[in-house]
């Protein structure tokens, strides 16, 4: 079993001192691991608790705290609405946060972040399977229309692979012209010059830019960050 801490960053007003928190979600393992009779070096203790022990022989084991932790059963759903859901109600509020998936290859960032596609399901909007990203727009577009305020919204989609950056929604090859700053009159911000920013007027819109920078992936392998503004 391996883990894949969800770190989210908050501004919220009423409780300035905790804009970070850190999530853990242990994905079940995998068929080649079940064949290779490989064992579990993290147990889930409690909801906040994870048990780490190298070996099942070994007598100590190290404890870990996290703001919430989720078991390999855990339901997308779940992680959404302890994760992101207060997140995209902050950005509506007019707050910036940031969702991101952090973890060694194959440990479900992108099982987390995007999703799958099950079988059966037409839409990402009813798709049990589907992951953080698509859950942010479902719920983004609601409210909005919900609410019956006038907004643009603009997506970019973002790809840091090897210490390089890849804008997945460029109609260039051309990658170098991307350049990354810190951006000196907001603190703790950068910016990205050269990014693609694509204006969106739906979900479906969102979901077939999701689709379309997937597809450009380096690997299929991603660093998955989710920036909602
Ligand atoms: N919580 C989970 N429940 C069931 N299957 C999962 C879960 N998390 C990941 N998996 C499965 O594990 C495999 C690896 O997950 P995923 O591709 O999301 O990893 P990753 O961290 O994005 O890897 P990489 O960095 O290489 O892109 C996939 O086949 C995925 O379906």
């Amino acid at each position: 079993m391996m883990s894949s801490p969800v770190p989210v960053r908050r501004k919220n007003k009423a409780n300035a001192s905790q804009n970070i928190k850190v999530f853990v979600r242990c994905r079940p393992m995998n068929a080649q691991e079940k064949a290779g009779k490989s064992h579990n070096i993290v147990t889930v203790q409690n909801s906040r608790e994870v048990v780490v022990k190298e070996r099942p022989t070994d007598k100590f084991a190290k404890t870990f705290t996290f703001d919430h932790v989720f078991g390999q059963d855990s339901k997308q759903i779940d992680v959404y609405k302890a994760v992101a859901k207060n997140s995209v109600e902050e950005v509506l509020n007019g707050f910036n946060c940031t969702i991101f998936a952090y973890g060694q290859t194959g440990t479900g960032k992108t099982f987390t972040m995007e999703g799958e596609r099950a079988l059966d399901s037409t839409t990402w909007e009813e798709d049990p399977l589907a992951g953080i990203i698509p859950r942010c727009v479902n719920h983004l577009f609601d409210e909005l229309r919900m609410q019956k305020v006038e907004f643009t919204m603009r997506v970019s989609f973002l790809e840091l692979y090897n210490e390089e950056l890849f804008d997945l929604l460029s109609a260039h090859d051309d990658f170098s012209k991307l350049r990354l700053y810190e951006d000196s009159t907001k603190k703790g911000s950068c910016i990205i010059q050269g990014l693609e920013e694509v204006l969106v007027r739906s979900k479906t819109d969102v979901y077939s830019i999701l689709e379309k920078g997937i597809h450009s992936t380096t690997n299929g392998s991603h660093s998955y960050e989710c920036p909602l503004q």
